[in-house]
This record gives structure tokens, C-alpha cells and sequence, in this order.
């Protein structure tokens, strides 16, 4: 009984991976209850009508219509068939309209009477993923503010900038320092500090909306802020509405020489990537502007 057919479809119909069969130019062999179950419920095109499909042009199908990872599957089958590869895998989105799904794709080789054939299992990795993704969102996140912390910022900034220099674009950076902090948590305590560090962070969200834009907390009651493909001009208009902003929240500060309420300085520096140029001298250049601008009195961005 253990060797039977029945015995050994029905171990395979059991378990929950999606099994497929096929030979060596791509014809479907056997498909397990899984892949069948999974194929109906998502309207896939080959479904109890398997038998004399291929399935790496069933593949080629998808490839075409834009799916990189049918395109990379294609090529992962035919390196194991071709014996360029012992063994394949590949890790691939496959979402519903309301859930997000991983599957993980293995290519297994067989021979059996004289004959080469090759398993094709994909497995659910849906929890694995959002767990990592969990993971990586977790890592670039300010624990206090839950804003983009420096690693995060300085990896946004690097993207950021080689876009708009293929784009030909400005790029504008604002370092933002609170004024007289120190005051702020010796009168009203450390906890009192942290609330404004998350009133702050949520207001400087709302001014970097664009793909192209961050928020970041740089350290302490430092704050960076970027926007490509911005004018100085713009800048400038959205640095005057967030000074008044920041004053609006009327966070008390009064022992303060410069307002009753928080009150911030912030350094703009603008430039047009090119190859004599770089990030670094673009946060150079922002951090010398608010220098500028605590010397000038603070309350106020210099650029
Ligand atoms: N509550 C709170 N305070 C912080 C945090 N990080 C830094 N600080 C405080 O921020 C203050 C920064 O002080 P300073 O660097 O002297 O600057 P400042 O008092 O803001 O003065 P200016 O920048 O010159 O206007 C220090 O008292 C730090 O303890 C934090 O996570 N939470």
C-alpha cells in the first residue's frame, strides 16, 4: 500500500506547499490538491485543465505581460533542466487585492525511467516577510519620534541625490536645531522634552510629504529635512510656514531669551548635483547656515 500511487498523491495532496510536476521541455506531469485549491481561488488560467499545459510557456506568458519574476523563474527552470544549476530558488510577491502574500519557488530535478523531470514547489513565506519587514522598518526608525532615524536618512539622502542629478534637479537640505532645549528640560523635566521632540516630529512630517522628501531626526533636538527637486524659493516659503508653525504649537519654554514658546533655528542649503559636488558638502553647507542662524538670534532660518 505505502508504494502505491494512491497512497503516495494522497501524501502529496496533504501537504500545504503548491506541487507541480513537469518534464523536461516544461509539459505539467501531476499537480497536487494545493496548487489546484490555490489556482482556483485566485482565477489563475491553468486550473483542472492542467494535463498538457507547459509551464514554462505558461510563464513566458506572464513574463511578456510585465511579471519580472515570471521572467526570472523562466530562467531558473530551464538553468536546473539544462543542468547549469543542481537546484533553484526564488523568493516572489504574489499579493491579492487584500492581503500581501510571498511565496518561495524551488526547482527540484528527478530522473525516473530513463527519464528527466523536475518538481516545482512554491511555499508560503507570507509571515517570514512581514516579520522582515517589520524588522527593517523597525531599524530605520527614531524609537522616540518614530520618524526616519540618521541611518535611514543618510541612505535616503544618497538615492535622493543621484536622482535629481540625472534629473538635473535642486536638491534642498534644512538642518533644524530647537532653541534653548537645555532650558526647556531643566524647567519642565526630560519626559516634558521628549513629548516636544514628538510634537515637533509630527509636524515636520507634514511638510515632507513628496516621495522625494524626508524627515529625519538627526540626534538630540537636531532634525534634518530634504526635498528634491526643490526650489530655494520653495524652501524658503515652507521654512517661514514651519517657523510659525513650530510657535503655533505653543510649547512652553519660558525661561527662553527668544519666546515664551519653542522656537527653532534652521540652517537651508540648496545645490544642483554635479560631479564637483556631493551630499556631504550639501550638509556642510546647511549646518554652517544654522550656525549662522543661533548666532543671528535663532527664531529663524539663514540659506
Ligand atoms: N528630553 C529630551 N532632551 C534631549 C534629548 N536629546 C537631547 N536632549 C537635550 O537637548 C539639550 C540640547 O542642549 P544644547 O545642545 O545645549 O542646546 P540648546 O539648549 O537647545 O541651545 P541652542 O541649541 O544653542 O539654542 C540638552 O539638554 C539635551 O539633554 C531627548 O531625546 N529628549
Amino acid at each position: 500500500m505505502e508504494n502505491s500511487y494512491e497512497f503516495l498523491s494522497l501524501v502529496l495532496d496533504s501537504i500545504t506547499e503548491h506541487i507541480v510536476a513537469i518534464d523536461e521541455t516544461g509539459d505539467i506531469q501531476f499537480v497536487n490538491k494545493s496548487w489546484l485549491a490555490f489556482g482556483n481561488k485566485n482565477a489563475c488560467l491553468i486550473g483542472e485543465n492542467w494535463s498538457g499545459v507547459n509551464y514554462i510557456t505558461e510563464c513566458e506568458k506572464a513574463s511578456a505581460l510585465g511579471d519580472e519574476f515570471a521572467s526570472h523563474a523562466v530562467t531558473g527552470i530551464l538553468s536546473v533542466i539544462h543542468k547549469r544549476k543542481n537546484s533553484f530558488y526564488l523568493e516572489y510577491p504574489c499579493h491579492s487585492p487584500d492581503e500581501k502574500r510571498w511565496f518561495m519557488m524551488r526547482v527540484s530535478p528527478f530522473r525516473t525511467h530513463g527519464r528527466n523531470y523536475f518538481v516545482i514547489s512554491h511555499q508560503n513565506i507570507t509571515e517570514r516577510k512581514l516579520a522582515e519587514e517589520e524588522v527593517e522598518k523597525l531599524a530605520s526608525l527614531d524609537g522616540l519620534t518614530q520618524i526616519a532615524n540618521r541611518r535611514a536618512f543618510d541612505d535616503f539622502l544618497k538615492e535622493e541625490w543621484l536622482r535629481c542629478f540625472r534629473l538635473k534637479k535642486t536638491i534642498c537640505l534644512a538642518i533644524l536645531d530647537l532653541d534653548h532645549f537645555k532650558l526647556l528640560n531643566d524647567d519642565y523635566g526630560h519626559q516634558y522634552g521628549d513629548q516636544c521632540l514628538i510634537k515637533v516630529a509630527e509636524l515636520l512630517k507634514e511638510f515632507t510629504k513628496r516621495p522625494s522628501d524626508i524627515c529625519a531626526r538627526y540626534g538630540g533636538e537636531e532634525f534634518v529635512l530634504v526635498w528634491g527637486n526643490l526650489s530655494i524659493e520653495q524652501a524658503s516659503r515652507l521654512l517661514q510656514k514651519l517657523l510659525k508653525k513650530i510657535q503655533d504649537l505653543k510649547i512652553s519654554n519660558k525661561n527662553s531669551p527668544v519666546n515664551q514658546y519653542l522656537t527653532a533655528s534652521i540652517g537651508l542649503a540648496v545645490m544642483l548635483p554635479n560631479i564637483e559636488n556631493d551630499e556631504f558638502l550639501l550638509t556642510n553647507n546647511a549646518d554652517k547656515m544654522l550656525y549662522k542662524a543661533k548666532r543671528a538670534g535663532r527664531n529663524r532660518f539663514e540659506s
